[in-house]
């Protein structure tokens, strides 16, 4: 049987020893990719006695690709994980003044993975700095090929800049621009294809999963046709692809306008009763306010680029910081999808073995949650939870906790798998 993860008419057919390519990263990323690799391997191997087994296959990417073959990000990587479709990686330098923005956005964008899909909720012991960790547990389905992922810019005084500045001023009679002379000139594409297919698998996700309500989130009361289009095109997919099974804010105002408050309350009242998912929306700055103030409102959150990057690590703070911060990025229609840490390479500590491996970790869970690998996922996050609740932890948490026995990255791992 071929060893390799293949989709069947949208279902993913997983062998028992899946080549799955891993992208060990910068910085940290050999100190974390180590520990976690060996957490998810001994995992495997006591949920299903040996019968299956990832069978990893190294391919190249950052400093490491760099140094081996002269290019940032090889041909053969994406090759790789291209023909592989399910990929995990670590964490990656953004080169700086290289041809490359970001070699992370180039992995999404060269895959399309346009679903980043960032959990997050909090585990039994781990410090926060709120009050009530326990009522975090949103699933953010950041948008990943547009905004400022796509976002064109000239620096400022430079050709282009002045052609783009005089251009809008002499066709488009704009006026606005303060000081046209030196203004850094930036454009963010935002599409309806990508905003749909995005609350798509957004909605779709809070249906498998029995979630309440999906809050798109959006600046569009200042940008109105891009940040107001993603609200417009999210509410106009819901009420067209997902009418029998979504009730929208906007559905909500429509009866209030023409019958009454009451009315309106009532509808919503009687649509989420008979389990529809509550589709809403929240300007981007309040909703930074109400994830803090009131978590319990939001479950599944969908939204574009930037706000995504802001509202992911914001979230992460919430349930204990970066170092437990998990993610994927997914293409639902090919069935490519890379698992990764929403932190960076952390340089200062890279090395040293002392950084928390958790993020990349608990991405490791989600990919084996994606491959129906469920025992072996579940064994890892009891084991998170039973490790961390004993208070032995990495530095991030034992400077938060008291009588926290800190530990290396690799000694965390060694205790993981000591309780798995
Ligand atoms: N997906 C990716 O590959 C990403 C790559 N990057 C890139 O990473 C580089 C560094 O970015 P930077 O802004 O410093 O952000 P980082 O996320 O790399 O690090 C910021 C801080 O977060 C904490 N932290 C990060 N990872 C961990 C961990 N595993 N365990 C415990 N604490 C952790 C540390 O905090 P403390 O100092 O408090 O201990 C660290 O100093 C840049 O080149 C950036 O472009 C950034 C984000 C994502
Ligand atoms: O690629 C980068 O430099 C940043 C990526 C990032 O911040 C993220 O994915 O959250
Ligand atoms: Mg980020």
């Amino acid at each position: 049987m071929s060893n390799k993860i293949v989709v069947e008419n949208g279902v993913l057919n997983v062998p028992n020893n899946p080549v799955i390519p891993f992208i060990e990263g910068d910085g940290i990323g050999s100190d974390i990719w180590a520990a976690a690799s060996r957490v998810i391997d001994a995992a495997v191997e006591k949920a299903y006695n040996g019968e299956k087994k990832i069978e990893w296959l190294e391919v190249l990417a950052g400093e490491k690709a760099f140094n081996q073959t002269g290019e940032w990000l090889p041909q053969e990587t994406l090759d790789k994980i291209n023909e592989y479709l399910i990929a995990i990686k670590g964490p990656l330098t953004t080169p700086i003044g290289g041809g490359i923005r970001s070699l992370n956005v180039a992995l999404r964008q060269q895959l399309d993975l346009y679903v980043c899909l960032r959990p997050v909720r909090h585990f039994d012991g781990v410090p926060s700095p709120v009050k009530r960790p326990e009522d975090v547990d949103m699933v953010i389905f950041r948008e990943n090929t547009e905004d400022i992922y796509a976002g064109i810019e000239f620096e400022a005084g430079s050709e282009q800049a002045k052609k783009i500045i005089n251009f809008l001023q002499t066709e488009f009679a704009v006026s606005q621009i303060r000081f046209p002379e030196t203004s850094g000139i930036g454009v963010k594409p935002v599409s309806q294809e990508g905003t749909e297919r995005l609350v798509r698998a957004a909605i779709n996700y809070a249906i498998e999963q029995g979630r309440d309500s999906v809050t798109l989130v959006h600046k569009g009361n200042i940008m109105k046709y891009t940040e107001g289009g993603f609200k417009k095109w999210g509410y106009e997919l819901a009420e067209t692809e997902f009418a029998d099974k979504t009730f929208t804010w906007n559905q909500y105002d429509a009866i209030k306008a023409e019958q009454g408050e009451e009315a309106a309350n009532k509808a919503q009242a009687d649509a989420l009763a008979a389990g529809k998912i509550l589709i809403k929306d929240s300007i981007a700055d309040i909703f930074l306010q109400q994830i803090l103030t009131r978590p319990k409102e939001f479950e599944v959150v969908a939204t574009m680029n930037l706000n995504g990057d802001y509202i992911s690590d914001a979230l992460a703070a919430q349930v204990g910081g970066i170092g437990i911060a998990p993610g994927a990025n997914i293409n639902y229609v090919t069935g490519h999808a890379i698992f990764e840490a929403t932190h960076g390479t952390a340089p200062k500590y890279a090395g040293l073995d002392k950084v928390n491996p958790s993020s990349v970790l608990l991405s490791g869970v989600l990919m084996l949650e994606h491959l129906g690998w469920k025992e072996a996922a579940d064994m890892i996050t009891e084991s998170v939870e039973k490790t961390i609740s004993s208070k032995v932890v990495t530095y991030d948490f034992a400077r938060l906790m008291d009588g926290a026995t800190e530990v290396s990255c690799s000694k965390f791992a060694d205790a993981l798998i000591e309780n798995l």
